[in-house]
This record gives C-alpha cells, sequence and structure tokens, in this order.
C-alpha cells in the first residue's frame, strides 16, 4: 500500500482549491522526491486559486498547487547524479528545454520551451513533492528553510534591482507587494539610497518601511512625480524598478527618473500600455530592461549568498507563518485582501 500526504489541490475549474489525501509520489527518471519544510505562497498561486483567465488558459486540474519551496531530499530518481538523500535544497521554477536558440546561448531565462514547474506541473503545496533533478539547486544549512523557499521570488527581485549599478544610487519602487518588498530589501542591502516607494495600500507602505525604504508615497493621494523631485533636487531618480503592474505607475516611473537613467520592469501590465516613447523614453535617453524570471544559475549564486550575508531583511516581510496547511483558505484569502507580505507554510 503506498503512503498518504495532504496537498492543497486545483480540483476543479472554479474558484478555491481543496486540502485533499493523495499518494505520496514516486520520482522517475531524472526526478528526485523532497519533504517539504517550507512553502510559500506566489501571486501566480493566487490567481489559480482565483481562477482567473490565465489560469483558466493555462492550468489543468486536478493538480497540485504551489512552486516556492525549500526541502530535503528523501529519495533520488533512476538516472539522477550529484544529488544525495538528505540534501537540503530549493527549485528553479522554469523547467528549460537545453535545446532551443535561447538555452544554446546560455539565456536559459528566455527559453522558448519553458515549463513552470507547479504551474504546468504538480506543485509543492504538499508534504512531499516531485522536482525535476536539472531545477535542483542546493541550499547550505544555515538558510532557515523559511528564507530559502524565498530563493525563487528573490531571485525575480534581484534580477530587477541588480540589471544595472545599484550602490549610491536613488531608486524609486514602484509597488510593495510580496515582490516590491523583496525588491525594496535587495536594494537596501546593495547601497542603494535614498530609496523612495510608491505603494497605495498603508499597510504596504509600512511594511516597505521596515524593509528599509527611506521615503514612501501613496500614489493615490500625492503626486509621486513631485515627491521624487522634491527628494532628489530637482534631478530625478538614478534607477526606476517597477513591481505593480500598474500603467499609471510605469509612466510616472518614466517621469521621475533622471535623463540616461537605468529602468528594470517586472510587473505585469493588464495589457497593452500606451506610452510617449518619444519623451518618456528615447529623448531621456534612458536604459530599459525587461526581467523575467531568473538567469539560470547566475542569479540563484547572488540569491544564496545575499541570504548567507544576513543582509536581507526578510523578517517584516513573512507576514504570516502556518504551521501545516490546514488554513490555507485563510492564507489564500488575506492574501487576495493585500493584507500580507510573504505568506509561508511551514512543514517541519
Ligand atoms: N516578470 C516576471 O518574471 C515576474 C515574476 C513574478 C511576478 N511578476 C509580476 O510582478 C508584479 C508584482 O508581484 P506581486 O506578487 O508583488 O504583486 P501584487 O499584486 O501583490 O503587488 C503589486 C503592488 O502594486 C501596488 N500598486 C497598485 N497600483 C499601484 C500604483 N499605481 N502605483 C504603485 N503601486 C501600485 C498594489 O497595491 C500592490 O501592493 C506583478 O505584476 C506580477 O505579475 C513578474
Ligand atoms: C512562476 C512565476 O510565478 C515565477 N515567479 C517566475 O519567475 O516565473
Ligand atoms: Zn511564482
Ligand atoms: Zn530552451
Amino acid at each position: 500500500m503506498s503512503e498518504k500526504m495532504v496537498a492543497i489541490m486545483k480540483t476543479k475549474p472554479e474558484y478555491g482549491a481543496e486540502l485533499v489525501e493523495v499518494d505520496v509520489p514516486k520520482p522517475g527518471p531524472g526526478e528526485v522526491l523532497i519533504k517539504v519544510l517550507a512553502t510559500s505562497i506566489c501571486g501566480t498561486d493566487l490567481h489559480i486559486y482565483e481562477w482567473n483567465e490565465w489560469a483558466q488558459s493555462r492550468i489543468k486540474p486536478p493538480q497540485i498547487m504551489g512552486h516556492e519551496v525549500a526541502g530535503e531530499v528523501v529519495e533520488v530518481g533512476p538516472g539522477v547524479e550529484g544529488i544525495e538523500v538528505g540534501d537540503y535544497v530549493s527549485a528553479e521554477t522554469h523547467i528549460v528545454c537545453g535545446k532551443c536558440y535561447a538555452c544554446k546561448r546560455g539565456q536559459y531565462h528566455v527559453c522558448q520551451n519553458t515549463k513552470i514547474f507547479g504551474v504546468d506541473t504538480d506543485g509543492v503545496f504538499a508534504e512531499y513533492a516531485i522536482i525535476p533533478a536539472q531545477n535542483v539547486w542546493k541550499n547550505p544549512k544555515s538558510i532557515p528553510p523559511e528564507y530559502a523557499t524565498l530563493q525563487e521570488p528573490l531571485g525575480n527581485a534581484v534580477d530587477t534591482v541588480l540589471a544595472g549599478p545599484i550602490a549610491g544610487k536613488s531608486v524609486l519602487i514602484t509597488g510593495a507587494g510580496p515582490l516590491g518588498l523583496l525588491g525594496i530589501a535587495v536594494a537596501k542591502a546593495s547601497g542603494a539610497y535614498p530609496i523612495i516607494v510608491s505603494e497605495p495600500s498603508e499597510f504596504r507602505r509600512n511594511l516597505a518601511k521596515k524593509v528599509g525604504a527611506d521615503y514612501v508615497i501613496n500614489p493615490f493621494e500625492e503626486d509621486v512625480v513631485k515627491e521624487v523631485m522634491d527628494i532628489t533636487d530637482g534631478n530625478g531618480v538614478d534607477v526606476f524598478l517597477e513591481f505593480s503592474g500598474a500603467p499609471k505607475a510605469l509612466e510616472q516611473g518614466l517621469q521621475a527618473v533622471t535623463p540616461a537613467g537605468r529602468v528594470s520592469l517586472l510587473g505585469l501590465f493588464p495589457g497593452k500600455v500606451s506610452i510617449d516613447f518619444n519623451n518618456l523614453i528615447i529623448f531621456k535617453a534612458l536604459t530599459v530592461y525587461g526581467i523575467t524570471g531568473r538567469h539560470l544559475w547566475e542569479t540563484w549564486y547572488t540569491v544564496s549568498r545575499l541570504l548567507q550575508s544576513g543582509k536581507l531583511n526578510l523578517d517584516p516581510i513573512i507576514t504570516h507563518k502556518y504551521k501545516g496547511f490546514d488554513k490555507f483558505e485563510e492564507a489564500f484569502e488575506l492574501m487576495r485582501a493585500g493584507k500580507t507580505g510573504k505568506v509561508v507554510f511551514m512543514l517541519k
């Protein structure tokens, strides 16, 4: 008889999810089985939970949700080399093909055949989970599971913040959701000053301050561009980091960044965005980076070392820690209401 485990499963093509009991899976060739120690909720999981348009087009229930994880390897499938039972690991979520033009040039983060672990496959909101061996990242034991599970989104934030010079640079961050908060932590640890954050939610503006923002602005009540100009002696910020996906924030950030400044765009907009390219990008000679996923595996080394340095102020970002999955519905509803930073389920 096979062993059983509990898992948060998207059982039906509708709002919500269910806590179910299923068989512990067996790792196939090229896979490992981990015991999950900590797993955290991403905005993508929330979209799957809510069953939005994107989720309807991509997810095929029944499927175990979740993709941010820290765990211990308990079984290694046939043909796996270099990973042992007992290894303490996390997972890159982009399963890349290794064969396309991008992969052949080492640009794995834009692999044209990317599958996302926990989105296109069963995920990690479970007591045990399968991870493709090629996606396994080994953690040093010194990083606690509640931080180690955050490495995947931290990688998004690291690629956004560190796409160009940041030490001693003035920075505007738009959006202090979980990703923006991680971005503030990375910018602070990397020596940015001042860090100015625009975020409509008072709860999240307070979190931004705790993480290290020097100034916070409410974009719904204050003039973001004027505030930034006042803080920067009329120069504008050196670096604009977009973490909100709000078209208005994009426009304000492009206005508030100094000519020849740097822009990194991570937030995903709801559709096409209309921008005055001539005046806001071309005549300002801006350098604009689109950010997607993480550079494999360079970003993971950077994230791991930042965590080991102890300089990332993550504790205010982890606003909710649950023991087990029993209260998963409460967790998702709080996240929906914007009343969280990162939510972590602890399983050890
Ligand atoms: N490019 C990638 O690879 C990648 C990866 C992960 C997430 N993302 C995207 O990054 C973004 C951030 O992720 P998240 O989980 O933190 O999302 P989130 O929705 O929780 O956070 C967005 C924040 O922006 C704030 N906001 C809304 N309007 C604003 C405005 N006009 N000005 C400033 N802030 C405003 C919201 O109040 C919220 O706190 C999302 O758009 C997400 O889809 C992209
Ligand atoms: C899967 C998605 O949510 C993830 N954060 C990414 O980098 O693509
Ligand atoms: Zn994610
Ligand atoms: Zn590829």
